[in-house]
């Protein structure tokens, strides 16, 4: 399970795809502090501790007067920011009355923790130094560093693996210290504060810089570093927010981990979301899962549509071709032959084009004596004859019944009779498989300049209709008009 980031209130800017490794390490970062905090609120005290409790009317707490928006003094000199949040809560659900012992700096802070002026000190990491003089609480907040680089860098997966590439470290710090010992590979720039690092790093002097998650969805927003992203995160580099307790008082640090303890995740987030303005919800997402969820179902929704595409094309070839083709001999249709601009373009280009019209003689009979199938095998035996015969460009068309158009291109009268003649002899002396001997009569036209493709169909059957009370068995054609 991990955490989905939602931005109602958040600018545009904010959405962009480039904080989303930001938004998905925060919500990591909340399921990660939810992970240790689970336990019912209020917190389950003992009777040490209850005792404690009773025997200290207050308890007082060094803060961090400058390090918003983890926590801050306001004018009024208040505990403002996260972690004022945080200990608000535990207060609450402890029953600890936490006062503030205020201070004008962080090492002020830690040296009245030294002396103990201050029984506790909030939200640091635990050092061995720091060891030397404090016990620690478990994690109050896990915060993750992250790398900062303007927008051009690409995502970095692995630091050492970087070249040539400089990075501004605040001076003196603990990363500072890190990456100068794990990452000798990288040319450390050191700056006085944070903000100047990040600066550098907006204005192209150097590569890139390390800061805390929740500082980053802060400041990069409220400072207007526009032109810079998160291009990283830091494994093993998280900073995990505690309480100092001065070693005296384990008692105070048992209360304040049963109070940590008893912290919802909802109620991280509601603090969270006060003060980077950002709403955390539950969902199932890991990473770019969401992305890649989105990508899946696009990707099958294009698969879908385009196998249903090519369906379709299919389909609408076939009708195409059933529409323009003859079922029983397969030859062309009438709708499939183009006999108008056919005619045309002879015309235009002036290019002889002869057509003829053949039609089975006595056919009737064929299908009186041998039945109607018998003459469908005719009708296809015969569509064969005549194509085999036929010059590869000339088209041959089922017109009618028992009735076939040719269409001769480049071919003028003389020459197509002579074909019809041709054509009319090869059937004679084909032996058709189940009726033995059949003829065929012509009717032959070339195409006039003042032809339509009606007239020329016309002269052609007429001249068949001659050929037949001529005896069949022959073609006959209209000499061209002067
Ligand atoms: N088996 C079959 N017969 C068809 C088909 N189309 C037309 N016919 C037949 O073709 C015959 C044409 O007969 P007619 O128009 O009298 O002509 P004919 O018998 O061929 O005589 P002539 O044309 O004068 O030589 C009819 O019996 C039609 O039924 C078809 O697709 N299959």
């Amino acid at each position: 399970m991990s955490f989905l980031l939602h931005f109602g209130v958040l600018q545009r800017w904010v959405i962009s795809h480039r904080f989303l490794p930001l938004w998905v390490g925060l919500g990591l970062l909340l399921f990660l502090g939810g992970s240790i905090k689970s336990l019912a609120s209020p917190a389950q005290l003992t009777v040490t501790e209850r005792a404690y409790l009773s025997v200290h009317p207050q308890v007082s707490f060094c803060v961090n007067p400058d390090w918003l928006p983890f926590e801050g003094l306001n004018a009024n000199q208040e505990h403002i920011g996260i972690v004022a949040d945080l200990m608000t809560l535990l207060a609450n659900k402890t029953g600890l009355n936490i006062v503030l012992y205020p201070t004008h700096t962080w090492e002020e802070s830690i040296q009245a923790s030294k002396d103990g002026r201050c029984l506790a000190i909030s939200s640091l990491n635990a050092t061995p130094e720091r060891e030397k003089w404090l016990i620690f609480t478990e994690p109050l907040l896990e915060d993750p560093n992250v790398l900062i680089t303007r927008d051009e860098h690409p995502f970095i997966s692995d630091v050492s693996s970087l070249n040539n590439t400089s990075i501004a470290l605040l001076n003196g710090s603990n990363m500072a210290e890190m990456f100068a010992q794990d990452f000798p590979n990288l040319k450390i720039v050191y700056t006085e504060n944070e903000d100047e690092g990040t600066q550098l790093v907006s204005e192209g002097k150097v590569d890139l810089t390390v800061r805390s998650l929740i500082v980053a969805a802060r400041t990069l927003k409220s400072a207007g570093w526009y032109n810079l992203k998160v291009s990283g995160q830091l494994p093993g580099y998280e900073n995990h927010l505690r309480i100092g307790v001065i070693k005296s008082e384990e008692t105070l640090r048992n209360i304040l981990n049963r109070g940590i303890a008893s912290i919802s995740p909802q109620e991280t987030q509601a603090i969270l979301d006060r003060h980077l303005n950002l709403q955390v919800t539950q969902e199932v997402i890991t990473d770019y899962s969401f992305a890649y969820l989105l990508g899946a179902l696009l990707l099958a929704v294009i698969i879908t549509s385009s196998y249903w595409m090519r369906r379709l094309n299919a389909l609408n070839e076939r009708l195409n071709h059933m529409a323009h083709t003859d079922a029983l001999t397969q030859l062309t249709n009438r709708n499939g032959l183009n006999l108008k601009n056919e005619v045309e373009r002879a015309q235009r280009y002036q290019h002889p084009l002869s057509i003829i019209l053949f039609d089975i003689d006595h056919f009737k009979k064929v299908n009186d004596n041998y039945g109607h199938l018998v003459g469908d095998q005719v009708l296809v035996e015969l569509s064969q004859l005549l194509k085999n015969n036929l010059r590869q460009v000339d088209i041959i068309c089922r017109w009618g019944g028992e009735e076939f158009l040719v269409i001769c291109f480049e071919t003028n009268l003389e020459q197509t009779v002579h074909l019809a003649e041709l054509l009319i002899d090869k059937v004679r002396h084909h032996y058709f498989k189940e009726v033995g001997e059949i003829t065929i009569s012509g009717g032959v036209a070339q195409v006039q300049s003042t032809d339509s493709a009606e007239s020329l169909t016309k002269r052609a059957d007429d001249c068949l209709y001659e050929a037949k009370r001529a005896g069949r068995d022959r073609v006959h054609f209209t000499p061209p008009t002067a």
